[in-house]
C-alpha cells in the first residue's frame, strides 16, 4: 500500500439513497430480535439517507482539509440535513438505543459467554482539549471493573498500551493499544477468567521508523501553532483539534511531505486527528478476532461479543461481527453517522449505564440460579 491509498470522511453527505441489502437475518446480532422488517427469505430492504463516513480517496491536500472540515460535528449539522427530524428518527430505527433494547439484548445472550470490548477516547473518556488530560470518572472505572468481574473485557485503543493502561488502572482487563498492534492478552485458550500474559505485536519491526517520523513530524509541526503529536508506540497522532483552521493544510502538507519518504507508512483520520500508521493489515478488528481466538472462542457459537466505540477505527471491529453474524456493534454517537453497529449510546455516560445494567442482570440472574 503507497500513501495514496488513505482513509479519509466522505465529503459527500446528506444524499438519498436506496440500499437493497442483501443480508442474511443472522447478521444484525442473530439472538437479538430485529428491529428491522424482514422481507420474504430473511432478507432487509433498507431505504435510508446516506449519513456521514469515511472512505478511501486520492491523495489532495484540498481533499484532506474538506475532510477534515466534514469530520467536525459543527459542520456536519449546518451543511447536510442530518438535523432534520425523520432522518435522525430512521437512524435510531436503524441503530436503537442499546439501553431501549436493553431486555432484549440480555434475552438474546442466554447460554452464551459476554466478551467486552471497550475503546477508550469517546467511549470510557469525554472527548477533551488535551489528550493527556483524557481521563476516566471513577464511577466509570467502577463499572468496568463490575463488568470485568463477570465477564472477559479488553480495552482496544489506538492510544499507547501504556498510557491508556495509566487512565484505566485495572489489572484485570485485557489490553490492545496502537489500534490493536500491541496487545497484552490471555495466553492462548486459557481458562476464560484467568488472566495470561501473552504479548503480540504485530508491527514490532516498525518500532524504529515509527520513533523517527515521531520525531521529525515533533520538530517540522512546531510552527503550526495548537498542531500536538502524540506517540502512540506503533502509530503516531497529529492532533489538529486546538489549531487554526486557516493552518489546517500547512499541516496536512507537513504530514504528507514526511510520509513521501515513508512509503511503509500510511495516513489516517480519526477524531480531529492525524493518523500515522504501520501499512500492515491489522487493526481494531483483527485484535478483536484475536482477543477472541485467545480466549478459546475462535469458532464458538457460544459467545456473544460487545463492542462498543465511537471512532471510525472502531467500524473495522463492527465489521468483523457483522461478518462473523455474531455479538453486538454499539456505536457511541449523538449524531447519525454511516456505520457497520448495530445499536448505539450516545455518550460515556450512557455507556456507562449500560454497563451497570449489565452488571446488575448478571447478578440478579446468579442470584436466581442460586435460590433453585
Ligand atoms: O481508539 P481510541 O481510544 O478512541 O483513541 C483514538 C485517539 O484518541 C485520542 O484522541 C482523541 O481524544 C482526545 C482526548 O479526548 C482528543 O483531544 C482528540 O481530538 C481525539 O482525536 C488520542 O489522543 C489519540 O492518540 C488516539 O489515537
Amino acid at each position: 500500500m503507497t500513501n495514496q491509498n488513505v482513509v479519509v470522511p466522505d465529503a459527500k453527505q446528506g444524499i438519498d439513497i436506496t440500499i437493497a441489502m442483501a443480508l442474511p437475518k443472522s447478521l444484525f446480532s442473530p439472538a437479538v430480535p430485529e428491529p428491522l422488517p424482514a422481507a420474504p427469505g430473511g432478507y432487509f430492504t433498507i431505504t435510508r439517507k446516506r449519513f456521514p463516513k469515511m472512505t478511501e480517496t486520492g491523495g489532495k491536500t484540498s481533499s484532506w482539509v474538506d475532510s477534515m472540515r466534514d469530520s467536525s460535528p459543527s459542520r456536519v449539522k449546518s451543511t447536510t440535513s442530518l438535523s432534520e427530524p425523520e432522518d435522525k428518527n430512521s437512524w435510531i430505527v436503524n441503530h436503537p438505543s442499546a439501553l431501549n433494547m436493553f431486555e432484549q439484548i440480555v434475552k438474546g445472550s442466554k447460554g452464551k459467554q459476554i466478551v467486552m470490548f471497550l475503546d477508550y477516547d469517546g467511549t470510557l473518556s469525554p472527548i477533551v482539549e488535551d489528550p493527556d488530560r483524557a481521563f476516566m470518572t471513577n464511577e466509570m472505572r467502577e463499572a468496568v471493573k463490575d463488568v470485568a468481574r463477570y465477564f472477559p473485557t479488553a480495552i482496544v485503543t489506538g492510544r499507547c498500551r501504556n498510557k491508556v493502561y495509566s487512565f484505566v488502572r485495572l489489572s484485570e482487563l485485557y489490553y490492545a493499544g496502537s489500534h490493536g498492534m500491541d496487545i497484552k492478552g490471555p495466553s492462548k485458550n486459557s481458562c476464560k477468567y484467568k488472566k495470561g500474559g501473552v504479548l503480540f505485536q504485530p508491527a514490532s519491526e516498525f518500532l524504529p521508523m515509527i520513533d523517527e517520523v515521531y520525531n521529525v513530524l515533533l520538530e517540522r509541526t512546531k510552527s503550526v501553532p495548537g498542531a500536538k503529536v502524540e506517540n502512540n508506540k506503533f502509530c503516531v497522532s497529529v492532533h489538529f483539534r486546538c489549531v487554526e483552521e486557516k493552518m489546517w493544510a500547512i499541516l496536512v502538507e507537513q504530514v504528507r511531505s514526511i510520509l513521501n519518504d515513508y512509503p511503509k507508512l500510511r495516513l489516517t483520520q480519526g477524531r480531529k486527528v492525524l493518523e500515522i500508521r504501520p501499512t500492515i493489515k491489522w487493526d481494531k478488528g483483527k485484535a478483536l478476532e484475536f482477543l477472541l481466538e485467545s480466549l478459546g472462542f475462535a469458532n464458538s457459537t457460544d459467545v456473544l461479543p460487545v463492542y462498543i466505540g465511537d471512532d471510525q477505527t472502531d467500524e473495522d471491529a463492527f465489521k468483523v461481527l457483522r461478518n462473523r453474524g455474531q455479538g453486538l456493534g454499539i456505536l457511541v454517537s449523538k449524531v447519525p453517522k454511516e456505520t457497520n453497529a448495530s445499536y448505539s449510546l450516545q455518550e460515556p455516560k450512557e455507556v456507562k449505564d449500560f454497563l451497570r445494567r449489565l452488571v446488575e442482570w448478571k447478578r440478579s440472574s446468579l442470584q436466581g440460579q442460586c435460590r433453585v
